[in-house]
């Protein structure tokens, strides 16, 4: 795996710390609000199980699995629910989990849903933020890191299902996926 990586972006101590971080500010934030974290299956899980983990606040979990990539670097436009929530949103205060918003179509997709599915708030907390690529209006209202236009893997995030147990953020060669 190690040697499809061309460049390591953010060791395992610099995503602690920052997931540490967001952790803090996110129990400020939502102190007294029981907030409801749900987190985007696969690539968000293990930043939703650390970030969880730095809140001191009582919180709750709930899991969906949406996914537009496959076997690609591109988005294919389609985002599809694979799994759905089990809790109702309604008059709860959300914070959507994510390790990435890349074109931002599976965020502002979700965020729909769960519009009309009454929330009373909707926040988004991602890990990677990839402003370059975005065809939507969106914005994260926390986020970890800010990164350039490159393909990334490891901490949760892959390529073809690969990568997702690396332990620090790398950019991944293009020869990898040119090759396919
Ligand atoms: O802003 P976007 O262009 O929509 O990209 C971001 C989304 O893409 C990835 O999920 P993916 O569809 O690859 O599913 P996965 O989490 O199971 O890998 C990532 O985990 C985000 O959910
Ligand atoms: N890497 C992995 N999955 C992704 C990315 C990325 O850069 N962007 C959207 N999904
Ligand atoms: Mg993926």
């Amino acid at each position: 795996m190690h040697e499809d990586i061309q460049e390591i972006l953010y060791t395992e101590e610099q995503i602690k710390t920052k997931v540490k971080e967001l952790g803090c500010r996110l129990s400020e934030d939502y102190k007294d609000l029981n907030p409801l974290c749900i987190c985007v299956l696969k690539g968000a899980a293990p930043f939703m199980t650390d970030l969880v983990r730095s809140m001191d606040i009582p919180l709750e979990m709930d899991f969906m699995a949406v996914s537009s990539y496959g076997a690609s670097t591109k988005s294919s436009g389609v985002v599809r629910i694979i799994k759905d929530l089990d809790a109702s949103v309604e008059g709860r205060h959300v914070i959507i989990v994510e390790d990435i918003i890349d074109s931002g179509l599976t965020l502002s997709h979700l965020i729909d849903l769960l519009r009309h599915r009454n929330a009373a708030s909707i926040k988004v907390v991602t890990l990677l933020d990839k402003p370059g690529r975005r065809t939507v209006d969106l914005k994260p209202d926390y986020c970890g890191f800010t990164i350039p236009d490159a393909f990334v893997v490891g901490y949760g995030l892959d390529y073809a299902e690969k990568y997702r147990n690396l332990p620090y953020i790398g950019i991944l060669k293009e020869q990898v996926y040119q090759q396919q």
